[in-house]
């Protein structure tokens, strides 16, 4: 498979900073450009949010689908998707056509889910994007603060290890928390009282 230099990719665990790069180089265009979210994300109703502060108004998709009714009569040449996973639909099939037609695409995404199981559209993906194009961040694990790639799932202050539904967005309900992990903590029951951090930077990635 040809890797295609019009996909860019920004994939990690949550925390890392995906939104906050889409974000940036989304602000960094003029015109000719277009944001999409999955519905499913309540969090930031219609906003594309970074933890960092930073946010765009994005049109919200169910299906990526509908991602052409959006792109009929208007001069797009660059097309920005948050949260890639959430979407339904044959993802691969959409963005293949995509770039086809020659868009230039910008996709921030989780690349695993809370048990550590890979999506398997958003690996295809990762796999189309030349090695250049594709931005693997890291977070701060929430334990010790070194470079985490692992996200977990607490209900209840325990590790969600029962293979509860794949997708709960974080839009606030208290005993469902993520937590981002480094390898040695990521199968480690929260810590209580522990002492907060604060984060200022996710600015750990590598290609
Ligand atoms: N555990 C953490 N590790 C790294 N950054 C964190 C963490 N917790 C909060 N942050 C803050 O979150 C910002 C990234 O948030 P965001 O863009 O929403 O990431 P993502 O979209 O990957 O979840 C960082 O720049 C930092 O300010
Ligand atoms: C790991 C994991 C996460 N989610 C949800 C939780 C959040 O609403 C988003 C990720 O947001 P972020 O911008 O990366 O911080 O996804 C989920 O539904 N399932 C999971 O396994």
């Amino acid at each position: 498979m040809k890797a295609n230099s019009n996909l860019y990719l920004y994939y990690g665990p949550m925390f890392s900073g995906k939104s906050k790069k889409l974000i940036e180089v989304y602000n960094s265009l003029k015109e000719k450009k277009i944001i999409f979210k999955p519905k499913i994300d309540t969090r930031g109703k219609n906003f594309v949010i970074s933890r960092d502060g930073g946010k765009v108004e994005a049109i919200p998709l169910k299906n990526i689908k509908e991602v052409y009714k959006y792109l009929e009569n208007i001069d797009i040449e660059d097309i920005f998707f948050d949260e890639m996973f959430m979407l339904e639909g044959d993802i691969n099939i959409v963005i293949d056509d995509l770039l086809l037609k020659n868009y230039r695409l910008h996709i921030a995404s989780l690349e695993k889910n809370y048990l550590g199981n890979d999506f398997l559209e958003i690996k295809k993906l990762i796999k189309k994007s030349p090695e250049y194009n594709r931005h693997h961040l890291f977070a701060r694990c929430h334990i010790c603060n070194m470079p985490s790639a692992w996200t977990v799932r607490l209900i209840n202050n325990h590790l969600d290890n029962d293979k509860s539904p794949e997708i709960i967005v974080d839009d606030q309900e208290d005993q469902i928390i993520y937590e981002s992990r480094c390898d040695e903590h990521r199968f480690t029951e929260k810590i209580l009282n522990q002492e907060v951090k604060i984060y200022e930077d996710s600015e750990i990635f590598y290609k």
